[in-house]
């Protein structure tokens, strides 16, 4: 069942950037991920094709105009709502207010349906836009942009990365660290000697299970000096909390 994502956005050639490159492109191209924008500007009435408006209370910028943005929405809405049996697609707005987004939500959209993403320009939108068409609020970080297109692309890359038949062996996705709540282990490729540094001998073993335990070490060990925050977030394994031990125990000369 292809995936549809419908972005509402008045710049659709900056989605080129997830449609055309790399594994989110192979993705649409496989018809895994289907994505199609919609631009308010279509929808305008007037000569001008006007898209934004004026803030009542008066202050800096402009706001997206209600009516094109609305019409376009319930457009994209309606596509997205399509062949899921009347499950009517999620709305998404980008912007600082939303709650941040995180690994655990990209694996909920993941497994959930058809999603419209919408990427506000200007000041934004309209609240009473927010309240009758938005049915989420996500941010991608505590810190402001002139539009949402990019953090749709994160939103959709972090998806589609997690849909069935993207990632080359299957394992990847539920091996990556942040699905564990960690962070990734360090990783080497030749040459065995670069820069007068060696690979770590273990990875060179051939032993699948010393291996294994050791980028699990790595990954407990990375995680408690770089974010501790995720590491009290998380529930230990046994192992995780032996081979944490382990670690902290060794002497530190
Ligand atoms: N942190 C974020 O996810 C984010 C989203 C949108 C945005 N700017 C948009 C929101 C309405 C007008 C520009 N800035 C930041």
């Amino acid at each position: 069942m292809v995936k549809r994502i419908a972005v509402v956005t008045l710049f659709p050639e900056m989605l080129s950037a997830l449609t055309d490159f790399g594994v989110s492109g192979r993705a649409v191209k496989q018809q895994i991920l289907e994505v199609r924008c919609w631009n308010p500007r279509d929808y305008t009435a007037d000569k001008h094709q006007t898209v934004d408006d004026r803030p009542y209370g008066g202050g800096p910028g402009m706001l997206m105009m209600i009516q094109p943005l609305s019409d376009a929405i319930a457009a994209a809405k309606q596509w997205a709502s399509e062949g899921s049996d009347s499950v009517s697609a999620k709305v998404i707005y980008l912007s600082p207010q939303g709650q941040v987004f995180h690994q655990a939500q990209a694996q909920v959209l993941a497994d959930s349906g058809n999603f419209v993403l919408i990427a506000g320009r200007y000041e934004g939108i309209d609240e009473r836009l927010i309240e009758a068409q938005v049915d989420q609020e996500i941010s991608i970080g505590d810190y402001v942009l002139s539009g949402g297109e990019l953090g749709a692309m994160v939103i959709m890359d972090a998806v589609m990365r997690l849909l069935p038949g993207v990632l080359g062996h299957v394992d990847s996705a539920n091996e990556d660290s942040f699905s564990e709540g960690l962070l990734d282990c360090p990783h080497y490729t030749r040459p065995e000697i670069y820069n007068d540094c060696a690979v770590p001998e273990v990875l060179l073993s051939g032993n699948h299970e010393r291996i294994r335990q050791w980028r699990l070490q790595q990954s407990l060990v990375r995680t408690q000096e770089r974010r501790p925050d995720l590491l009290s977030r998380k529930q230990l394994s046994a192992e995780q909390q032996r081979l944490l031990d382990e670690y902290n125990s060794k002497d530190c000369t």
